[in-house]
Order: C-alpha cells, then sequence, then structure tokens
C-alpha cells in the first residue's frame, strides 16, 4: 500500500507530534503519512493558473477571485452540494509475474508528483479458501482468475473511484492468506491499480480511465520471480519451477497475455522505459487538469440572501457573551486576553453544543434511598473531532466538560497559491460511525473547510444527523453552505457575521486563533468557570 500525501512543513509537524503524545489515545487510528519523492522523470506540473477578474457590480465584501485552480489536497473534490465533483483517476496496470508492474507503478506516482495517489493491488484480493490448504503442496492455481474475489475488487475500486474510503484486505504471501486488521485506504486524485488479471474483467475494464501493459520477456520474469519468491515469498527453487511450469506460464498464456488487446499503452521492459513512463505521467497530468474547479468561490455565491437555516442555533448573546466578544474582536486586545476569553467562549459553547444531543430518561437511586428521574445520553458516546489547525484550540474545553471523550483531528489547510482547501491529515479514532461527532472548528467563513470535514466524517459511516459542528463564530456564506449541504447537520455558534472579504476572513471577524501556538491554549484552567 502506498499513500501519498504532500510532504510540507505543518503536516510533518503534526505526525511528528502525534507520535510525540503516542497518538490520541487510540493505537487503531488511521494516519495517513509519507512524503512523496520528487523524481526528474518529467517536468513538474505547470504553475497553477490564477485569474483575479473581479465584476464592478458585485458587492465590496463578497466578491471573490475567480481562480482557475488545479484540484489539489485531497480530490476528488466535493461540490457546494456536498457531493463527489470528480471522480479519480484510475489506471490500470497489467503484465505477468514479476514483470515490473509494481516498480512501474511506483515510477509513475514519484514522477506524477501530485498529492494522493493511492495504489491498490489486485493481490490484496486473493481469495483464502481453499488456496491455503492445496498451496502448502504446491497444488493451486494463483494464476487462474477463479483464484482472485473480483466482486469485492470490483465494490473496492468503484467506491475508491469515486472518493470514498475503503477497507482493503492485506495479503500475505508466505502463509497464503488474509492478515486479520483490513487496511482502510482513502479517496485519491489519482489511483493505480496493479495486478496479473487486471484486465480480465469487464467490470473492472470499466473503471479503468487509462490501461497499461507491462511487458516483459518471460525469461527475465522468471529470473525475477525465482529471486524474489526465494528472499521475500519464503520459497524455494524447485516449489517455484513446479508452480512455474504447472500453473504460471500457461496461465499467462491462456489469460493474462490476451488481455493486451485491452490495453492502451504496451510498456516493454517496464521500469527501464523512461520514455513510456514519461508519456503516461503527461497524459494523467492532462486528464487532472482538465478536472479543475473552484470550490471556495462558488460556494461565495451560493446562497447569497437566503434565510437563516433552521439546523442554525446561535448561542443567546447575554452580556457576558457580548462582552467577551467585544473583547476577541478588538485588535488592541493582548494574546493572553484574547486566548482566555476565546477559551471562556468556547466552553459556554460547548456546553451549548451538547445540549442538542438527544436524552433518555433514566431513573437513578439517590444515596438517600430516594428515586430521581434523571436524563442519560441515548445514544453510543461522544466523540470530538477537530479541524486543525484553529479547531484544536477548542478540544480543551470539550474535554473539559465531556469526561474520558475521544478525540480526531482532520488537518485542512489553505493552498496559499490556490485558497482553496485541502486536506492533508487524517486520524479518526475507531468505530467512530455510531457516535455523536462534535466537529470543531473556532471559525467558519466559506465553510469549505467544514464541508470536506464533514465529508470524511460521512465516509467514515458517522450519521448526518450525528454531527455537530460547533464553531466560535461563522460567516452567514459557512452557514448557508453547510446546512445547504448537509441539511441534518446542526450547526452551534456563538455569533453569525454577515459577510466574507476577498481573502476569506470574516467581517468584522475576530483574531486569527490558528495562527497562535496549540500549547498557548492548553495551559491550566484556572480562573476559567464561570
Ligand atoms: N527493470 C528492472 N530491473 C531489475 N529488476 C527489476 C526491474 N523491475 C522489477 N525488478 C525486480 O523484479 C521483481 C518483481 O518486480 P515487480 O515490480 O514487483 O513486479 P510485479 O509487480 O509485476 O510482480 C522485484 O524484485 C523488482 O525489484
Ligand atoms: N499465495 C500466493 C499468491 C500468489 N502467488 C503468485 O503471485 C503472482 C502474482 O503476484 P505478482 O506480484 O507476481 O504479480 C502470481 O503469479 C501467483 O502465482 C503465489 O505464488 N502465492
Amino acid at each position: 500500500w502506498s499513500l501519498q500525501v504532500p510532504h510540507n512543513d505543518l503536516t510533518a509537524f503534526y505526525m511528528e507530534q502525534q507520535q510525540e503524545e503516542g497518538g490520541s489515545g487510540d493505537d487503531s487510528l488511521d494516519g495517513l503519512s509519507n512524503a512523496v519523492p520528487r523524481c526528474p522523470l518529467t517536468p513538474s506540473l505547470s504553475p497553477r493558473k490564477r485569474t483575479t477578474s473581479q465584476s464592478k457590480t458585485e458587492p465590496p465584501l463578497l466578491r471573490t477571485n475567480k481562480r482557475t485552480i488545479y484540484t489539489a489536497g485531497r480530490p476528488p473534490w466535493y461540490n457546494v452540494t456536498g457531493t463527489t465533483f470528480k471522480e479519480a483517476f484510475v489506471i490500470g496496470l497489467c503484465g505477468g509475474s514479476a514483470s515490473g508492474k509494481t516498480t512501474v507503478a511506483n515510477k509513475i506516482i514519484e514522477a506524477l508528483d501530485v498529492p494522493w495517489v493511492v495504489l491498490l493491488s489486485m493481490d490484496s484480493f486473493y481469495k483464502v479458501k481453499p488456496a491455503q490448504e492445496l498451496a502448502a503442496k504446491n497444488e493451486y492455481n494463483f494464476d487462474h482468475p477463479d483464484a482472485f474475489d473480483f466482486e469485492l475488487l470490483v465494490t473496492v475500486l468503484r467506491k475508491l473511484k469515486k472518493g470514498k474510503s475503503v477497507k482493503v484486505p492485506v495479503y500475505d504471501f508466505t502463509s497464503h492468506c488474509r492478515r486479520k486488521e483490513w487496511k482502510t485506504v482513502y479517496g485519491a486524485n489519482v489511483v493505480i491499480f496493479e495486478g496479473i488479471l487486471a484486465f480480465a474483467n469487464k467490470e473492472l475494464l470499466k473503471l479503468l480511465d487509462m490501461k497499461v501493459f507491462v511487458d516483459t520477456d518471460s525469461d527475465i520474469r522468471l529470473i525475477r520471480r525465482l529471486k524474489r519468491d526465494i528472499s521475500q515469498r519464503g520459497r524455494n527453487i524447485g516449489g517455484i519451477i513446479k508452480q512455474y511450469n504447472k500453473f504460471v506460464k500457461p496461465a499467462f498464456e491462456q489469460y493474462i497475455e490476451p488481455t493486451v488487446q485491452s490495453a492502451d499503452i504496451v510498456v516493454p521492459r517496464g521500469g527501464e522505459n523512461f520514455v513510456a513512463l514519461d508519456l503516461i505521467v503527461q497524459h494523467v497530468h492532462s486528464q487532472l487538469e482538465k478536472r479543475e474547479i473552484t470550490v471556495r468561490s462558488a460556494l461565495a455565491s451560493a446562497h447569497q440572501g437566503q434565510p437563516l437555516p433552521k439546523t442554525l442555533s446561535v448561542m443567546e448573546c447575554t452580556p457576558q457573551v457580548h462582552g467577551m466578544h467585544t473583547i476577541i474582536r478588538n485588535k488592541d486586545t493582548n494574546r493572553d486576553e484574547f486566548i482566555f476569553y476565546s477559551k471562556r467562549l468556547m466552553r459556554l459553547l460547548i456546553e451549548h453544543a451538547l445540549s442538542f444531543l438527544p436524552l433518555k430518561p433514566v431513573s437513578v437511586e439517590t444515596p438517600q434511598g430516594g428515586i430521581y428521574d434523571g436524563r442519560r445520553l441515548s445514544g453510543k458516546r461522544i466523540t470530538g473531532v477537530s479541524i486543525l489547525r484553529a479547531g484544536e484550540t477548542m478540544e480543551q474545553a470539550l474535554m473539559a466538560v465531556c469526561k474520558d471523550i475521544r478525540l480526531g483531528k482532520i488537518l485542512i489547510q489553505t493552498n496559499h497559491d490556490t485558497g482553496e482547501p485541502e486536506l492533508h491529515y487524517l486520524r479518526l479514532p475507531k468505530d467512530i460511525s455510531e457516535d455523536y461527532v462534535i466537529l470543531m472548528d473556532s471559525t467558519v467563513s466559506t465553510g469549505a473547510a467544514a464541508l470536506m470535514a464533514v465529508r470524511v466524517l460521512l465516509d467514515h459511516d458517522v450519521a448526518e444527523d450525528k454531527i455537530f459542528l460547533s464553531s466560535l463564530l461563522m460567516a452567514e456564506m459557512g452557514v448557508h453552505s453547510v446546512a445547504y449541504a448537509f441539511p441534518k447537520v446542526r450547526i452551534i455558534t456563538t455569533a453569525v457575521d454577515k459577510e466574507v472579504n476577498d481573502q476569506f476572513h470574516i467581517i468584522p471577524g475576530i483574531g486569527e486563533i490558528g495562527t497562535s501556538a496549540p500549547t498557548d491554549w492548553c495551559e491550566s484552567d484556572d480562573g476559567m468557570d464561570f
């Protein structure tokens, strides 16, 4: 499995933080890592186009730069309705065993230089029974189409193409079976799917946008297979040759070689063929550039002038709340005071958000032996998910009011070239699908990041009506975007401001919460009670 995310300082910072902290208290969290190495095979993508054309008739503060962007971060992106906007580009790599499919796939990934590329291997979909028993006697044909679970494979690839996260089996060539734990894989820009029978199934073929056949001489394949199977798959020479003559060679001739006819490109010599690799990479780049979209600017104009949605709950502006807003919105407020009063408001906000969780009646016995008719959370449990970086500042408030709460993190960063949000890092607690999720971001302006975060939660099967987006301050635009795309998501905030400027800042707005170091928000809680 190869999951590629763009390497940048912030991602690295959070990865290191997580490691130092030993994770978020759950060792089965899904994390994404690995920097994409740069490869000189092809020139990198053309600089992202950025055009600024603002009409004079547009209102001064709601105007947005009209930008043409190259999709980055974690497309397939989602449009203003929260549905998948563009599908992933799927490359199919077929060829005989040890022809160099994996090597070619890795070279394409390096040369593509695109964030979020997933490598899916057909090997993960080997059936386990009756293979395991027969394989021990070298009597099982792993090269026959019946050896693969095509149904699961098609389901998984179809979901990945739609940008959904999937669970994939992990195959062990030594024991001929699947490992207990399956791997979670997230949607990507590009999916590279490789396997000996990658072109042998009609449904699979329909999912492939580009079909590449790696054509390597059979003697070379046999020599490579001998070396690899001895060093990596726990085999001996006699067994390898027996299996090769009995199954691998005949199956190649009958099932694999003929599928070369489905290929768009045939690559002789595999990974050494730089000209062919260059052509493939150029084609993928051109296809990805066709998938340009502008999320923020689309959101900016989508719901102007509409009444605020019923799913929005703005906390009552008591004199206390009003006073705190005055402090945190004042540009002359010093850092300490800003943090102190923001934290105090966050605590109130979280309490307010929790008041929307459904409670069921329950009777308890008091120490005096009386019966008290009480209320208890109806449902499994509450999980907090912060949209990094700013949302992380709200975690402390949530932890202060919910005992032993589980926390997840989603790092969404604005691309400075495009102004678009990009998903860079994701870490969610295990089995989140039954939970009520308090999704935290300190401010929501256009709603693009919040939309993406909600989408990620839905991809993890969290129910839409169990998501409570909680934000200190929101712009009307952000409220509309989220409410329109996800009408069942509850939106909770302490105030809604009217406008967003052309840098997507909320106006009148507050200071930049995300620019403070996360540790500034983790000091002692002394004096925070109200
Ligand atoms: N061009 C090459 N030159 C030398 N060895 C190679 C080359 N391409 C692949 N190999 C080696 O051959 C073996 C099989 O390659 P791999 O890419 O895993 O093939 P496949 O995925 O088709 O089975 C690996 O050990 C790999 O390192
Ligand atoms: N338990 C298994 C499963 C598969 N094989 C052989 O692996 C080959 C496919 O993998 P490549 O990386 O070479 O594409 C295939 O030819 C099977 O014979 C195996 O030996 N044992």
